[in-house]
C-alpha cells in the first residue's frame, strides 16, 4: 500500500545543530500518527515541510504521491492544519475568519463547521486578536476540521485547551479515524498521543528517535510509585535492601514494571503512610527506551 504521508531522508538545516536531519517516516491510509519530541525537537519544522510553506534541503516529502513543496495548492484540497502558533487574521472575528476560510476551501455546506463550534463550546463572535490562546487554538481546530478533509496535520493541538476540551478533542479525531481521515498529529503531551495514535515517531534533535506502534510503547511503559513510609527508620530499612528505589523528598519512588504483586507483597512488610502511583513521563520514557536524557535539541 502507499503511504499517505511519506518524509524520506528529509534534512532542513538551519545550522548550529538546528532543524531537522535524515528525517523519514510514512504514514498509511486512515492511521493516526503521532510525532512526539520535547520542545525544540523538529515537529514544526517537519510540519512545515508537509505544509508546503518550507523546502527541504535535500530529501522528498510528499502527500499522496504529490511534492508537498512543489504541488502545495493541489495537496492542500483535502487537507486540514492546524498551525502551532496562530496568529492570522487578528482582526477578523471568529465567525468571519471561518466563514472567509470556508470560502478559500469552496466548502459549501456549513453543518459540519457549525457541529464543531458546538463541540468546543466555542464563541466565535469576537475579534481573534482578543481570543484567549485557548479560544483561538478552537477556532484553528474547528478551520483544520470543518471541511471533513481526507488529510489532518495538527501542530500541537491541545495546546492551550482545557482538560475537558482535550477530552473533546480526542473524541472528535477517533470519530474522524472512523470516518477513514489520516492523521498526524505532534505533541509533547504522552497522553493525547496515547489515546488517539496507532504509531507513534519519537524526535530528539531533529533527528527520529524510534518508530513504534502504541501497543509496544504501552508494553514498555512503566509505573513510578511514590511510597511515603510510617518513619524514617522505616524509610531507611527500606532503601538499605532496594537499590533501585530513590529518595523523593520525604518519600521514595519506585518505578514497576509488569505485574505488580511482587512489589506489593514486599512493600507490605514494611510501615506504609502513603502510596501514590503515576505514568512514566514523556522524559522517562526517552531515558528508558533510549538512553536519551530527554532533552530538545540540546542548543535552545
Ligand atoms: N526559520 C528558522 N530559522 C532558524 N532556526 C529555526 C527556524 N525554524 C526552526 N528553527 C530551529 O529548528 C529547531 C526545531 O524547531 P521546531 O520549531 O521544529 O521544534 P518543535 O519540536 O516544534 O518544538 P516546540 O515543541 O517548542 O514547538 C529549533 O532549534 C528551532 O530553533
Amino acid at each position: 500500500m502507499n503511504p499517505v504521508i511519506e518524509l524520506r531522508d528529509v534534512t532542513k538545516d538551519y545550522g548550529g545543530g538546528r532543524g531537522v536531519f535524515d528525517v523519514s517516516l510514512a504514514v498509511e491510509q486512515g492511521e493516526v500518527f503521532g510525532f512526539l519530541g520535547p520542545n525544540g525537537a523538529g515537529k514544526t519544522v517537519t510540519m512545515r515541510n508537509l505544509m508546503g510553506f518550507i523546502k527541504p534541503g535535500s530529501g522528498a516529502v510528499s502527500i499522496n504521491g504529490m511534492d508537498c513543496f512543489d504541488d502545495r495548492a493541489k495537496i492542500q484540497r483535502d487537507l486540514g492544519y492546524l498551525p502551532g502558533e496562530i496568529a492570522i487574521m487578528d482582526e477578523m472575528t471568529g465567525t468571519k475568519f471561518l466563514e472567509f476560510m470556508a470560502g478559500m476551501k469552496k466548502i459549501r455546506d456549513l453543518r459540519r463547521m457549525r457541529e464543531l463550534i458546538e463541540l468546543f463550546e466555542l464563541d466565535p463572535s469576537r475579534k481573534i486578536r482578543k481570543m484567549s490562546k485557548g479560544t483561538k487554538q478552537k477556532v484553528g481546530l474547528v478551520c483544520a476540521f470543518m471541511g471533513s478533509p481526507g488529510i489532518v496535520l495538527l501542530d500541537e493541538p491541545t495546546s492551550g485547551l482545557d482538560p475537558l476540551m482535550q477530552s473533546r478533542f480526542i473524541d472528535l479525531v477517533l470519530e474522524e479515524k472512523r470516518r477513514g481521515a489520516t492523521i498526524m498529529l505532534s505533541s509533547h503531551l504522552f497522553e493525547e498521543v496515547e489515546r488517539t495514535c496507532d504509531r507513534v515517531a519519537f524526535i530528539r534533535a531533529g533527528r527520529i528517535a524510534a518508530i513504534e506502534t502504541m501497543d509496544d510503547v504501552r508494553k514498555s511503559r512503566k509505573r513510578v510509585f511514590s511510597v511515603a513510609f510510617s518513619s524514617e527508620a522505616e524509610q531507611s530499612r527500606y532503601l538499605a535492601s532496594h537499590a533501585e528505589a530513590r529518595a523523593s523528598g520525604s518519600a521514595i519512588e519506585v518505578v514497576v514494571s509488569g505485574l505488580m504483586d511482587g512489589f506489593v507483597k514486599d512493600l507490605a512488610t514494611y510501615g506504609v503512610a502513603d502510596l501514590s502511583a503515576r505514568e512514566q513521563s514523556l522524559e522517562e520514557l526517552f531515558l528508558h527506551l533510549y538512553g536519551m536524557d530527554g532533552k530538545g535539541a540540546g542548543n535552545e
